[in-house]
């Protein structure tokens, strides 16, 4: 797409000056120049504001910093420059004040100084325009309706949830197995806000070891312990004007939970080592996949907390109970693939629907799409069949895993055998273990700390 010229007024009742003000800037053929000799002709022509305008400080009909002013107060974001007859550093600071983007002095290289002013202008334009395209871009990424696809009866109730939470401030805690698509409803609830031109902050509490969870979340003053060399602002505070989404929050230990409680009913954060307390504005999400309620009965979560963190409930489905949605997800991700890697469009056989229909999938979305994904490398003349669906791991698994829907008691011991299995293959290697298996990082480090695998 061609970019849209940058349209210059110049307003300059001098013909002469302003033929060479016009000649310098339409060396560049991106730059649309019009020339007003007063400062009425140029406010007579602001329906179609430009981006720019250089402002002769005395023209026959006002002074520089009043037609700056009526200037500013129609068109606030334009980028004035004046050019002056005179070098007055006080009128120059004014100018500057009032808004002026910058000021020159007319001598025989104002032509050479403007031409530079105006780039620098073109440069933060263009930056400003690719934000305002790429907000735009991940605001319609994220539109629920369009990244998170499903058609079964849960995924209809999910996606009036999901609007519901988006017209307000409510806390939302999301439940939901690993790989079932937590963050991207927790995303596509806060592009769907009116908070959607601030930050999404994501914050894997399992991710990050319990010494250095506290100041993630609330920051350090610097010197607040060994390694703090400068101050850090904390995740809450990035958030600010934003959504917090805190995934894995039944995770958090006791000391934290309390902390995490005290700053929700204060809405205020301290930082490790400061004395100040700083108020935060920010949405919290969280989420986890376990029963939060049966953790408090349990007596491993705080009820005040889970009160506190309730909000709307919402709770993904595994995708083994969303029935044809399978198909559907599965269609969508190839058609995604193939045209993102140039390759033909494939299409799945009886066979390989079938066999996804039976799959029970323990890594949900997650590992449906990056089994496509590798079925489409495999696949032979545009048609994807049975066995391009490896579900067998590539190494030999200690469990039975056979690919079909395995008896609900046995899944979660065949899970816990291969994540074990794949840990000692790649001695401990989380990273390596999560990527090869299709699953997150923070399902692996659960497993750990419930003691269902070990590194060994
Ligand atoms: N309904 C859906 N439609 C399209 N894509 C989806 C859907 N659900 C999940 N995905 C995709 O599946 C992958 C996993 O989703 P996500 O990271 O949101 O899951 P999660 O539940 O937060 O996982 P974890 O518990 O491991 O943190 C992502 O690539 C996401 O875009």
């Amino acid at each position: 797409m061609t970019p849209a010229p940058i349209s210059i007024f110049i307003v300059e009742d001098n013909t002469w000056y302003a033929e060479l003000l016009e000649y310098k800037l339409t060396q560049n053929p991106d730059y649309a120049v019009r020339r007003f000799a007063t400062a009425q002709a140029c406010l007579d022509s602001l329906s179609e504001p430009p981006d720019i305008i250089t402002l002769d400080y005395t023209l026959p009909d006002g002074r520089g910093d009043e037609v700056l002013r009526r200037l500013k107060e129609r068109l606030p974001d334009v980028a004035v420059i004046v050019i002056s007859a005179q070098e007055d550093i006080r009128t120059a600071v004014g100018l500057l004040q009032q808004g002026a983007y910058d000021y020159l002095v007319k001598d025989e290289e104002t032509a050479d100084r403007l031409w530079y002013t105006v780039g620098n202008i073109v440069q933060q334009l263009a930056l400003r325009r690719e934000n305002t395209r790429l907000r735009k871009q991940i605001g319609q990424k994220y539109d629920a309706k369009r990244a998170i696809r499903g058609h079964s009866p849960a995924m209809a109730q999910l996606f009036t949830l999901i609007d519901k939470a988006a017209r307000t401030n409510i806390t939302v805690s999301i439940v939901g197995e690993t790989g079932t698509g937590k963050e991207l409803v927790a995303k596509a609830i806060h592009y769907g806000s009116d908070r959607r031109e601030a930050a999404f902050v994501a914050v894997n509490v399992a991710a990050i070891p319990r010494e250095l969870l506290e100041s993630e979340l609330f920051g350090h003053e610097k010197g607040a312990f060994t390694g703090a060399i400068a101050r850090r602002v904390g995740r809450f505070e990035e958030a600010h004007r934003g959504t917090l989404f805190l995934d894995e929050v039944a995770e958090l230990d006791f000391s934290l939970q309390a902390k995490l409680l005290r700053v929700l009913q204060e809405r205020e954060v301290c930082r490790v080592g400061g004395t100040g307390a700083i108020p935060f504005d920010a949405r919290l999400m969280v989420a986890t996949h376990r029963d939060l309620a049966s953790e408090v009965r349990e007596g491993r979560f705080r009820e005040d907390l889970y009160y506190r963190l309730l909000g709307l409930p919402i709770e993904l489905p595994p995708l083994r109970d969303r029935g044809d949605d399978v198909l559907l997800l599965a269609e969508g991700f190839l058609h995604e693939f193939c045209q993102q890697n140039s390759l033909a469009a494939c299409t799945l056989s009886e066979d390989a629907r079938q066999k996804l229909l039976r799959y029970s999938f323990p890594g949900n979305v997650r590992e449906l799409k990056a089994l496509v994904e590798l079925a489409a490398v495999l696949a032979e003349n545009g048609t994807i069949t049975a066995t391009d669906l490896p579900l067998r791991s590539p190494h030999p698994a200690p469990s039975g895993l056979d690919g079909t829907l395995p008896a609900d008691e046995s899944l979660r011991a065949q899970t816990t055998a291969i994540v074990q299995h794949y840990l000692d293959r790649y001695e401990g290697n989380i990273l390596e273990v999560a990527a090869k298996l299709q699953i997150g990082k923070s399902t692996i480090y659960r497993m750990i700390q419930n003691q269902e695998v070990q590194v060994r």
